[in-house]
Parts: C-alpha cells; structure tokens; sequence
C-alpha cells in the first residue's frame, strides 16, 4: 500500500515536473520556491520552539517577497544578486551562529549551483562564476569555524529533519539542473535537425531529407510516385521583377504545392526553382491525375507580391513509379521532366 502511494507520488511529480518548460522558468519560480522553503522552515522551528528562528525567517521571507514584487521588475539584477547572496549568508549564519554546523545547513549552499545554472541569464556568467566561489568560501568556513555555543541546541533528530531537507533541496536542484539541460540539449537537436531537413525560403524539405524519405519508402510502401516539377521560364520573374519577388513566388509555390497532398505524402524544393513531390499508395494513371491538377490550380493562381504586383506561372511535370532503385526513378522522372520542357512546357509527361 506505502510502495503503492510512493510509486504514485513519484509518477505524479516527475510528470509535472516534465510539463514544466524550465527553458522559460523566471526567476520569480526561483523567489517562489525560496520563500516556500524559508515557510518550511519557520515552521519548523516554531515546532523545535525556536522563536527567534521563526522571525528571522519571517524577516528574510518579506526580503524575498519584496525582490519578487517590487525589486524584480525594476531592478531584474539587484534582484537575481538578492536572492541567491542572502541565502547563501543565510546558511552561513544558521551554520556558524545559530545552529551550528550539525544542522546541515550548509548543504544548502550546494544546491545554489546548479540553481545558478537555471536561473541566471546564460550571460551572467561572471554572476555564476562569483557565486560559486562565495559557496565554496562560505562552506569551507562554515564547516571550519564554530563560533560556541550554538544559540540554539538542537537535538540529533532535529538536526537530522534539517539535513534531510537541506539534502531533498540539493538533490531537487541538482534534478531540475539536469532536467532543464538534458531539455535544452533535446531543443537544440531538434532545431538541428530541422534546419538540416528544411528548406529555409519556402519551409518545404530539402533535397537531402526528400532522398532520404523515398529512400525509406521503397521499403515501406512499393506503390508511390515520384512528381519532378520545374518552374516555366522563372529566370523572367527575377529579370521582371526582381529576385526577392522571385523568392515570394517559391513560397507561395511551395504552398499550392502543399495543398495538393495527404498526410502521408512529401514536397520537397530540391533547390532553384526545382521540386519534387512523393506520393505514397499511388498507381501512375493517379499520379498523373494529381499532376495535372497541380500543373492547372497552379496555372490559374494569380501569385501576389507587394505594391499590387501579380502575375501568372506555368511548371512542367515528369512523373515515375519509384522502384527499387530510387536515383533510376529520380533520373526517369527527370528525362520526363525534360521532355515536357522540350514539347513546350506547362504539361505532365509519365514516364515509360
Ligand atoms: N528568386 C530566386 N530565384 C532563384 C532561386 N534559385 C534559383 N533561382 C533562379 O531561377 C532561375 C532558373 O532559370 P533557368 O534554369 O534558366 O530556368 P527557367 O528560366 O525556369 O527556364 P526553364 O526551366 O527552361 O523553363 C535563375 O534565374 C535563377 O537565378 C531562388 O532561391 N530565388
């Protein structure tokens, strides 16, 4: 029954821990937990009977509540220092004073680390830098020096309810440390592989990653077609009008093009004013069903650019089966595309 409610526990904090974007967490998180914490503690010491422990809480809970109100917007900076010297001079005092270092207390201290890593600003670097050098001054001091007797004397089990929650606190750190690194680290791949992937004019697939998705699709899917599109006469749309028009017109390309196909089909711009498209579950007679439907909407689209420009476009289409070999596929579905280019353009020629 314990395992049972633990084992939940665990499940339910470690995915809500998961849907917390901590890329984006702000420093009030921070102030919050803090003042959560320093609550924690009052009310700790109000159990072991230390007065003058619960008002110096409740002094330092106003000081962060303060920075989280009215400090943080104006001055970000002088807030961000506040939050992470005054605990540190917080354990400090409680080890060396107030408690003695047998509280545990400075443990505290270790989780400012990795905190700093998830709260600073990544430019406040010479800010991480300092704070982890106060920490290991303060600790080392912490642990050396005892200035006795200690205001309160604590019992060993009120110590040791004290280092657990100090350690709970390092580990928390150390595990959100980890969490919002291994996120930051996962966002980036995907960036990476998305740029890799991606055509950044009109957003569609690239050469390299349409290769790559035909390549995989002579295994999964025999029947798909592959459509070889080139734009009619483009070099006149930059000589015309310029080359940035000539740019809206591949993406407003890149969009019709989109429009023509199921969830399970690929556009790709292979570069210039080349395309290409993959059709999956697609007998030929169908492929060139949907090419001529793309090579008319695209004909009839009036393509808009600024200051009232518009004009018309034609392409030409060579279609193939994809087999077993894709660069064979790719070559007749270009032989194709090219004798559509020679009987005149503005035509869907399937290869043989
Ligand atoms: N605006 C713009 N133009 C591009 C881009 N990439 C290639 N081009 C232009 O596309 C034009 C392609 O011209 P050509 O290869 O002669 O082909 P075409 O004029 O379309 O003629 P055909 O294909 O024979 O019908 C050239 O003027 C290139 O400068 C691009 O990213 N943006």
């Amino acid at each position: 029954m314990l395992k049972t409610m633990a084992e939940t526990a665990m499940l339910l904090s470690k995915s809500i821990l998961e849907r917390i974007n901590f890329s984006h967490m702000t420093h009030r998180v921070y102030l919050l937990m803090l003042i959560l914490l320093s609550s924690i503690h009052a009310i700790l010491f109000a159990i072991f009977g230390a007065p003058f422990l619960v008002s110096l809480d409740f002094v330092v809970i106003i000081i962060y509540g303060l920075t989280l109100l009215v400090i943080e917007a104006r001055y970000p900076l002088i807030s961000r220092t506040i939050s992470h010297f005054l605990p540190l001079l917080h354990c400090f005092a409680y080890c060396t004073i107030f408690l003695s270092r047998d509280s545990g207390m400075f443990l505290y201290l270790l989780a400012l680390v990795p905190a700093s890593f998830l709260f600073f600003e990544r430019r406040d670097y010479w800010l991480r830098t300092l704070l982890t050098f106060f920490v290991f001054v303060l600790s080392s001091l912490s642990l050396s020096f005892r200035i006795t007797p200690p205001w309160y004397q604590l019992d060993a089990f009120q110590n040791g309810i004290l280092t657990t929650l100090a350690v709970g606190a390092v580990s928390f750190s150390l595990y959100l440390f980890y969490l919002n690194f291994s996120r930051r680290l996962e966002d980036k791949n995907q960036e990476l592989i998305y740029l890799a992937q991606t055509d950044s004019l009109t957003k569609l697939s690239n050469r390299r990653h349409f290769i790559e998705q035909i390549k995989l699709a002579i295994h999964a899917k025999p029947d798909c077609a592959v459509l070889l599109i080139d734009l009619d006469h483009f070099k006149n749309i930059n000589d015309s009008y310029g080359h940035f028009v000539g740019d809206i017109a591949l993406a407003q390309s890149a969009e019709l093009f989109s429009e023509h196909i199921g969830n399970e089909d690929l556009v790709a711009r292979l570069g210039g004013e080349e395309f290409a498209i993959m059709i999956k579950n697609c007998s030929p007679a169908k492929a060139v069903e949907v090419a001529q439907q793309i090579r008319g909407d695209f004909e009839a689209h009036k393509f808009k650019a600024e200051n009232d420009l518009s004009f018309h476009m034609t392409l030409s289409i060579g279609i193939s089966r994809l087999g077993s070999d894709y660069q064979s596929s790719l070559s007749r579905a270009d032989r194709a595309l090219y004798q559509a280019k020679q009987g005149g353009r503005n035509q869907v020629i399937l290869a043989e």
